[in-house]
């Protein structure tokens, strides 16, 4: 399970809830308006005691029944100016505040977005989840009641003690008595609360893990019969949460009681004394009467303390929770085009090339003019110009031509790769474009170690020198976990190399924006991701904006995926969510007609065929030749039928390209890949 960091110990809440400011600042006018309104409201209800101070000094005690009268509409008025004011004051902050929240939720996707997917595979989906829900909902509350009632009590709580020891300081000293204990209590309180708060919230987003888990994985879960182990862990992680809640609860319930107790006991310390001063005629009784009012309309902003304080708390725990998210860092936009024009030693090797970029500063510097020259031919997917009549895959001297055998072989293996009959347009060096040996995608002493992975471990994959000419596609094959999957995902860059570096006609990957590399590369993964979108949709995601219904057919027709046209609405269906509405193989079509949508100059596909039945398999192959035809490929294959889809057939074995040959080659000399080979090799032939 993914992990969140450990809890900042001893955070300041103020200093944490300040980094809300950004956020907050366009809505400062109304939120401080809101509490200005508050703050006259509560001063208003003081006034009522004064009142009626004035009726019973005045009217009451000189028997005025229009006194009385006018003393009661006084009191009406102002409780009704008072009601009208706390108001407008919700008035006043509702829309705003959903303001904040709303553009609080865009920045945490579009973050989440942007960040790299080292960081999506540490982090469990629930603890994001819970980040964009729950804790953006208790920064609204916190901004809509506590930031504006601590002040506001806080202010009225000042104002009410001024009057009370104007009335009569002896009875102000009495019932200021229980302050330094309450303060010392809320000091005490605030710790405490703060670390229960953050384990709660944690705990939610462990649950929401586990909600999220459990949906989508609910085929296993019925068809593995684990709904009760799987209830059974729900409920154990409800219970802590409860535990927690319940400790929480307690915890207030204390704070609750010190806050509640000490003030009554003080005012009814107040009262006894007040009495005995007013029998001993030192106090009129409307002065007392004043004074006990004023006393008790403060017991309110004294006792929210206690839950405002724990709002401030939890609030102050989502606040650092959101920005672990938001403080990490996103995903360069990559380097410049001049760095990725001339590749070099050195150029953007370093795997944190892109690193330390501020959310909103990676301006995409580099652009398409990053690509070498000559490579700009875009391969039509359907065209199969030139020499897409491939002979059969395994010949040894694939008729696609190559621009020679020479140094591009990896690690001295170097069996004689055909015969390249003929040269392609568009190979051959030209003055100031790459040369050969750049041209094509080139791994050159590439070694990656996941970002999580101890640092004493070995890493994935380690001196992987590779070059895959231009137009040449090749197969990647290697025993399940040697990392082809990983390899695969260098290329579009989903994670940063340790060392070494990958070229595209020359332009190292680093160098390029990371829209310019991915407009370059297409990639389709062997677990075929759809979205809640329309088949269209789902499929043009790997196209330009521009792209239309022409290429959505071009690509659907590659993939063999005709049975789009069946579909209720057609290309229109929704394939709802996680594309679960289709089966396996539809899904893996989809995703290889969003990966060749776009007519890549470079295409990546991992195991894209694993799920289709051998016919529709082999329409899909004899589809995807035209395609290769014409364009870079590195396709991971598990099978003989995939591997037969490439001009050549890299071995990658303990971490290392062990060997590089066509498939007939390796299956003579390599004894490892003959073994791999040897399942279907038989239903092959
Ligand atoms: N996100 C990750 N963090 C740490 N280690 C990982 C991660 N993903 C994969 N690995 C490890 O990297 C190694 C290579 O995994 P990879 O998925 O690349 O293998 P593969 O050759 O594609 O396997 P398969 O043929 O089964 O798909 C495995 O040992 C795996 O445990």
């Amino acid at each position: 399970m993914a992990t969140t960091p450990a809890p900042a110990q001893d955070r300041s809440a103020v200093r944490t809830l300040l980094r809300l400011w950004p956020y907050v600042r366009p809505v400062r006018a109304r939120l401080f308006g809101a509490a200005l309104v508050a703050i006259v409201a509560s001063c208003v209800g003081l006034v009522i005691p004064l009142a009626l101070k004035w009726m019973v000094d005045g009217p009451i005690a000189g028997r005025d029944p229009a006194g009385v009268w006018l003393g009661a509409l006084f009191l009406l008025l102002l409780g009704f100016t008072e009601a009208l004011l706390f108001g407008l004051r919700r008035w006043l902050v509702a829309r705003p505040l959903s303001h904040v929240e709303a553009s609080m939720r865009a920045a945490l996707y579009g973050h989440l977005q942007r960040l790299p997917v080292a960081f999506h595979d540490r982090w469990a989906s629930g603890q994001l989840l819970s980040r964009g829900t729950t804790d953006l909902m208790l920064l609204r509350m916190f901004l809509a009641f506590p930031l504006t009632f601590l002040l506001v009590n806080g202010v009225t709580i000042l104002v009410g003690v001024i009057i009370m020891l104007h009335q009569d300081w002896t009875l102000g000293l009495v019932i200021l008595g229980p302050a330094v204990p309450v303060m010392v209590t809320c000091v005490i309180f605030e710790r405490r609360y703060a670390r229960l708060a953050r384990r709660a919230q944690d705990q939610v987003g462990d649950l929401t893990t586990v909600v999220e888990e459990s949906v989508l994985g609910i085929r296993i879960i019925k068809g593995f019969g684990r709904h009760r182990s799987q209830e059974r862990a729900f409920r154990d992680l409800s219970k802590t949460l409860r535990g927690t809640e319940l400790r929480k609860a307690r915890l207030l319930a204390t704070i609750w009681g010190v806050i509640v107790t000490l003030p009554e006991v003080a005012i009814g310390a107040a009262l006894v004394v007040g009495v005995v001063q007013v029998a001993d005629g030192v106090l009129s009784a409307g002065t007392l009467v004043a004074f006990l009012s004023t006393a008790l309309a403060l017991r309110w902003p004294v006792e929210s303390i206690g839950f405002l304080l724990a709002m401030s708390q939890e609030a102050a725990t989502a606040t650092e929770r959101y920005f672990e998210v938001m403080d990490a860092e996103v995903e360069g936009a990559g380097g410049t085009p001049a760095a990725a024009a001339t590749p070099g030693p050195g150029t953007g090797s370093a795997p944190d090339a892109d690193s330390g970029s501020a959310p909103g500063t990676g301006s995409g510097s580099g652009t398409g003019s990053a690509q070498g020259p000559g490579s700009g031919s875009t391969p039509g997917l359907g065209s199969a110009s030139g020499p897409g009549t491939r002979s059969a895959p395994g010949s040894g001297n694939g008729s696609r031509s190559r621009s020679g055998s020479a140094p591009d072989c990896d690690e001295g293996f170097a069996p004689a790769f055909g015969s390249g009959s003929g040269s392609p347009s568009g190979t051959g060096p030209r003055p100031g474009s790459a040369t050969v040996q750049e041209k094509g995608l080139r791994f050159h002493d590439v070694r990656f170690r996941y970002p999580d992975a101890p640092s004493d471990s070995l890493p994935v994959l380690q001196h992987i020198d590779l070059h895959i000419r231009p137009g040449e596609s090749m197969a990647l094959v290697g025993a399940t976990g040697s990392g082809k999957t990983t390899l695969t995902a260098l290329i579009p860059r989903l994670y940063e190399l340790t060392s070494g570096r990958i070229t595209l006609d020359g332009a190292d990957i680093t160098g390029l924006s990371r829209e310019a590399l991915r407009a370059k590369v297409a990639v389709a993964f062997e677990e075929p991701t759809l979205f809640s979108a329309s088949v269209g949709d789902n499929v043009l995601m790997g196209a330009k904006d521009t792209a239309g219904h022409a290429d959505l057919e071009r690509a659907l027709a590659v993939a063999q995926a005709g049975f789009v046209h069946s579909l209720p609405q057609g290309t229109d269906t929704p394939v709802g969510e996680q594309g679960l509405s289709l089966s396996g193989g539809q899904r893996q079509r989809l995703a290889l007609a969003r990966a060749v949508v776009a007519q890549p100059e470079f295409l990546v596909l991992d195991d894209p065929l694993s799920a289709l039945d051998v016919h529709t398999e082999a329409a899909v192959e004899a589809a995807l030749r035209q395609v290769l035809a014409d364009t870079t490929a590195l396709i991971v294959a598990h099978r003989p039928s995939t591997v037969l889809l490439a001009d050549r057939v890299a071995l990658l074995s303990g971490g290392r390209i062990a060997a590089v040959g066509t498939h007939h080659e390796l299956l003579r000399t390599n004894a490892e890949y003959a073994y791999l080979m040897s399942g279907e090799e038989e239903g092959a032939r």
